[in-house]
């Protein structure tokens, strides 16, 4: 493991270090009535999901990225006491699991090995899978007036989309506070990872830190953030993240002096659209792909640093079509590929992850195979598309570049 500094300096450079999660124990308690509320669209066939998965992760090692899984670095840092208790002090506790059962249940994770731990905090815990001898009479009322096992720990699926709940710009890592309760606690074993981790032990800069803290109106999610290069970084305004984060994000970047220019994007708030990355990502240096009817749709505004404003920071509106104000920005002349299956099929293509594909290295990224008109267009514009199996992954509504987390990525401009 290298004590290097991390960093990722664009959305297209060689990709060299990334992070994933692979589907488990956590799919495996989605059902068709919690499926929703989880934010999935479908139960899974997990261990499908976990073949395909696993065809995507070895494309990336063939091509020599460092693609680590988010369970072995939590199982490392469980191995730390210190970082053990910061995890469970938050997550058993009178508040989360009422006087008594905390006791137990704490005593009983406590003595388990890392690795076991880890897959409960990810994967979710039903009160009927505690051995009977680890509770003593506290665990009853949750059987009262009910035959159905308790849920002690919610289970975390959209770990899977690793993009999302921390996100790298530059030479620092935002960690995020997500929209919706179903993804809040899966910061804080990505906190607890970036604390205490050896691979992550070289300075960095955090530029939003959320565990511990009233945040208020503060949201954020990977998915909406790209730094693009030049000190420009982009970020989506639509379901999920809102300005009190960007704006806070904005300020430490600019502190730092390691971006120059934000370029908030504001979108409309629906869950087919809930990120950036559903309707546009980038291909090489100047091929993106998107979704021509959101992206279109979007009023684009730009955060600069200015001492003279009394937050330190000005913001002024951008006339006009998003592509052109990120292609002046880059100075680069954007070409934009979309889909053209129809009004029909292009939705549905962007329904299914077409426009979420992940850069491996400029030209070259990562689909899922459904999505053929877009595919098709990509290679038509000198792209190379690696093709993955997409019916079971794409049930969370999130492609490769939601499956992935970059770590390390090389500039490009
Ligand atoms: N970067 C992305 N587009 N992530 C997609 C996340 C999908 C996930 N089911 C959610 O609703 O949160």
């Amino acid at each position: 493991m290298s004590d290097q500094k991390h960093g990722v300096y664009s959305e297209v450079g060689t990709l060299r270090r990334v992070m994933v999660c692979r589907p488990g124990r956590a799919h495996e308690h989605l059902t068709p009535s919690n499926c929703h509320d989880l934010l999935f669209d479908d139960v899974l066939d997990v261990p499908k999901a976990q073949r395909d998965h696993e065809v995507f992760v070895n494309l990336m090692r063939e091509r020599d990225i460092d693609v680590l899984e988010l369970r072995d670095l939590l199982a490392d840092v469980l191995d730390i006491p210190e970082a053990r208790s910061f995890i469970l002090d938050r997550r058993v506790n009178h508040a989360t699991m009422g006087v008594g059962v905390a006791e137990d249940l704490r005593a009983w994770m406590d003595e388990m090995p890392s690795a076991e731990l880890g897959e409960l905090l990810i994967g979710g815990l039903v009160s009927d899978e505690v051995p009977a001898d680890v509770f003593g009479t506290c665990i009853s009322p949750f059987h009262v007036n009910s035959d159905d096992p308790e849920l002690l720990i919610a289970p975390l699926p959209n770990t899977l989309f690793t993009r999302d709940n921390s996100a790298w710009i530059y030479d620092g890592v935002e960690l995020s506070r997500m929209f919706w309760g179903a993804r809040r606690r899966e910061v804080l074993l990505l906190t607890a990872i970036y604390r205490y981790h050896p691979l992550f032990k070289y300075d960095y800069n955090v530029w939003l830190d959320t565990v511990d803290k009233d945040m208020g109106h503060t949201f954020i999610e990977g998915g909406d953030i790209m730094p693009i290069g030049k000190g420009i970084v982009l970020v989506g305004m639509g379901e999920r993240s809102t300005f009190q984060a960007v704006s806070q994000i904005a300020k430490s970047l600019f502190d730092a002096g390691s971006a120059e220019r934000v370029i908030a994007a504001r979108m409309p708030k629906e869950r087919a659209a809930m990120h950036l990355d559903t309707v546009f990502t980038m291909c090489s240096e100047e091929v993106v792909n998107i979704y021509d009817p959101v992206v279109r749709a979007m009023d684009t505004f730009s955060l600069r640093p200015d001492e003279t404003e009394r937050g330190g920071i000005k913001v002024t509106y951008d006339e006009g079509y998003f592509v052109d104000v990120v292609s002046d920005a880059l100075g680069v002349k954007l070409n934009p590929v979309q889909s053209t299956a129809g009004r029909y099929g292009a939705e549905c293509e962007q329904w299914n992850d077409g426009n979420n594909v992940v850069a491996l290295s400029p030209g070259v990224v990562v689909a899922y195979d459904r999505n053929y008109s877009i595919n098709a267009n990509l290679r038509a514009a000198g792209i190379e598309v690696l093709e993955i199996p997409s019916s079971e992954l794409g049930r969370g509504r999130g492609g490769g570049h939601c499956m992935t987390c970059p770590i390390d990525r090389d500039p490009v401009y």
